[in-house]
């Protein structure tokens, strides 16, 4: 099989899986990416059979086809405590410290994940790794803070770029009006210390680490699916 594929089955495996943590009358938190949405068109085919649930979106892309799928959809003026969110993951460190935002939609994301009680991450195998930051951490930034933050970031041993619009038409903006800094490193060492040393920096919305947040991530790849939990991974 070749490996795109593989990679697509082991994906549709992990949010099939995710399937069972969510339960008649949840409020469901929906992520973005392929994986995410691979689960949401999973979730809708149980709607459309009958399920009842409610789903916060972590996207425009994610609430459009939670709407497509006839999924409804309510918000933080209905409901400030969401049961359990499904998202996706681009880099899953020690600790399942967590690097996402490869999708651009790391804010929202965040906002939902902060607001779960149990935020679980689908992904396949490819995505676990011994230490974050060999993807580039994606930073949201209000666009004249731009060249300040971007300083900082390098001081920090961070190289950022501006995340470009794949139509070509220019920057990438994101959901709330911003910039995105793709940031490589030699590697993200101490996530906790890098998260703080980024969230002092006047200018930065939010960063793609996710600390502490995960309860556990359901994994797929080639040897099937399986659940892994924060202290399985060191
Ligand atoms: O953080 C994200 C979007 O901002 C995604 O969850 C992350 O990029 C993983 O995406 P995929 O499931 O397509 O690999």
């Amino acid at each position: 099989m070749p490996e795109a594929s593989a990679q697509q089955a082991a994906k549709l495996a992990a949010a099939q899986h995710a399937l069972r943590y969510v339960e008649p009358g949840n409020v469901v938190g929906l992520g973005s990416g392929s994986t995410a949405s691979l689960f949401i068109q999973l979730l809708g085919e149980r709607v459309k059979q009958g399920l009842r649930i409610q789903g916060i979106a972590s996207s425009q892309d994610s609430e459009n086809l939670a709407r497509s799928l006839g999924i409804p959809i309510t918000d933080f003026t209905k409901h400030q405590v969401i049961d359990v969110a499904i998202d996706g993951a681009d880099e899953i460190g020690p600790a399942m410290s967590l690097i996402k935002g490869g999708g651009g939609k790391l804010l929202r994301e965040k906002i939902v994940a902060s607001a779960c009680k149990r935020f679980i991450i689908v992904a396949d195998d490819t995505k676990l790794v011994a230490q974050l930051g060999a993807f580039p951490l994606p930073i949201e930034v209000i666009p004249m803070a731009v060249p300040l933050v971007d300083a900082r970031l390098r001081d920090l041993g961070f190289t950022p770029k501006i995340r470009q619009a794949k139509d070509g038409s220019g920057n990438y903006i994101t959901d709330e009006g911003n910039i995105l800094l793709d940031c490589t490193s030699s590697g993200i060492v101490d996530p906790e210390e890098t998260a703080a040393e980024i969230r002092s920096i006047i200018g930065v919305v939010e960063h793609g680490l996710f600390l502490g947040m995960a309860e556990r991530a359901i994994i797929a790849g080639e040897d099937g699916v399986r659940e892994v939990m924060p202290s399985d991974l060191s």
